[in-house]
This record gives C-alpha cells, structure tokens and sequence, in this order.
C-alpha cells in the first residue's frame, strides 16, 4: 500500500491595518472586521505608525502619545481572538514606511499570505507609496469603501502587478480628526469608540486642547 504523501496546508492569511489610530475608533475596527470576513483572513494585525508618511509634514503631530495610542489600540483589540497589535513600527521609530513593514513581516513569515487593509481615502496616491512596485509584490491590498472617499479612484496607477480587493460594506463615517475635534469641544464621543478607548482618553485626559501637541516617543 502507497503511504499517503504530506497534507497541503493553506498558507496562513495575515491582514495588517496601519495607522495613526489618533485615537482608534469603531470605523478602524470595522474595517478589520469586512476584510477578515470577505478575504477569509485568519487574523488582522493593528499596527500603529509611528509617523505616517502622509501625515509626516503636517503642521500637527499625533495629537496622543506613541504610547497612549499603542494602549488605547490594545485595549480596542481586546477580547477578539482574530485580533492582534503589533508595536513594530513604533519601536522603529522615525517615519512608518510600508515598504519596511512589509519587509519585516515578510522575512518573519515568508510561507503566508500578507494583505494590507487600506481605506478608500488611501487610493488616489498609492502610486506615489514609497518602494510601491516592491511592495505590490509582498503584499496584496484590501481596500474598504470610507464614506465620502468613491471606491472607484483609479487604483493601480500603473502599479505592476497589484492585486487589489475592493470589500462590500458601510463603514461608519468616522475620523480620528473629527473625534478629536470633538473631545477639545467638550463633545461626546462614546458613540465611536470602545468602552476601554474611552476609559483611557478620560482618565488621562488625552485631546483636551487642540494645539496641545504631544510627544510620539
Ligand atoms: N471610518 C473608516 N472607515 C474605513 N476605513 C477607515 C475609517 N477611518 C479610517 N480608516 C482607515 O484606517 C486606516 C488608518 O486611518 P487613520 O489612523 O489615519 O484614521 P483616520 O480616522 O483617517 O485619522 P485622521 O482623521 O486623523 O486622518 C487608513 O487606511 C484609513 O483609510
Ligand atoms: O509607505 C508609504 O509611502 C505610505 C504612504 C501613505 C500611507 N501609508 C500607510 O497608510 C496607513 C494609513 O495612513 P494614514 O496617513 O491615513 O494614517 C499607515 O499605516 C501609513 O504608514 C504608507
């Protein structure tokens, strides 16, 4: 009798959401929540940018610190086993390239499939992401329909190779910015953010003044 030749298994499917998550909310986790179930991933990594290339010349740095919006993601994460938070880009420092993720996470898992979640706010420039041919090749795009940004944007810009899923879904209309703008107004944001975000933001008083600043380290 033949002995039966190895099982194949699939290769892992691993999404990662980055961003500067000032602070995270409900349309970040809903984003994560439509890509694992329409591309079937087995887990989504949050992953915090120390300084988003696009927001790195802004006049404004993260409003919170590196370190309360690493707590506030992990406490947004908590309680679902898909999801996991990765404080790699913010051990790195400096600004949060794509391309030297994508490196990283590659080399650390070279058998599984990488998908990174992009909203659709992202697609108008992701020709001009740096090191993007590289990057299309290591990873395949997940972009989620953000109200007020068309899904419709010509996309690949030439990119070769892209492989790119648009998700089905609404997503709530929500932004960092706009909760920021809030919580300085003295406004309620329980509505958009999980109960332990929410508990940080007031125990340590995070966002109360608009030109507060803040350190990233
Ligand atoms: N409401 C939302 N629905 C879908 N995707 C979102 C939503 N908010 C943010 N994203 C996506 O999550 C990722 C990280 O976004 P980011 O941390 O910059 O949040 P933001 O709300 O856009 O912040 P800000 O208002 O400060 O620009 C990006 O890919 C962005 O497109
Ligand atoms: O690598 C790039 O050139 C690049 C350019 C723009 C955005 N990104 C990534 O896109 C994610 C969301 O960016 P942002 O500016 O919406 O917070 C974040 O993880 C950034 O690192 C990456």
């Amino acid at each position: 009798m033949e002995a039966a030749g190895p099982a194949t298994v699939p290769p892992v499917k691993i999404g990662f959401l980055g961003g500067s998550f000032d602070p995270v909310h409900f349309g970040h986790l809903a984003a994560a929540r439509l890509a694992r179930e329409q591309c079937r991933l087995d887990r989504v990594v949050l992953l915090p940018a120390a300084s988003s290339p696009s927001k790195a010349r802004d006049i404004a740095p993260p409003a919170a610190s590196a370190g309360d919006r690493l707590d506030m993601v992990r406490a947004a994460a908590g309680g679902e086993d898909w999801l996991e938070v990765s404080d790699h880009e913010l051990r790195r420092g400096g600004v949060s390239y794509a391309i030297e993720s994508a490196r990283h996470f590659r080399a650390s898992c070279p058998d599984d499939r990488l998908f990174w979640i992009i909203g659709s706010d992202l697609l108008g420039k992701l020709s001009l992401w740096r090191g993007i041919d590289e990057l299309a090749r290591l990873v395949e795009f997940v972009v989620l329909h953000r109200p007020g940004h068309a899904p419709e944007v010509a996309a690949d810009g030439g990119i070769p190779g892209l492989r790119l899923y648009p998700c089905a879904g609404d997503l709530p209309r929500i932004s960092s910015s706009e909760l920021r703008a809030r919580l300085c107004e003295g406004r309620p944001v329980e509505a958009f953010v999980p109960q332990g975000v929410f508990a940080l933001i007031r125990e340590r008083g995070l966002y109360r003044r608009a030109a507060a600043g803040g350190d990233t380290g």
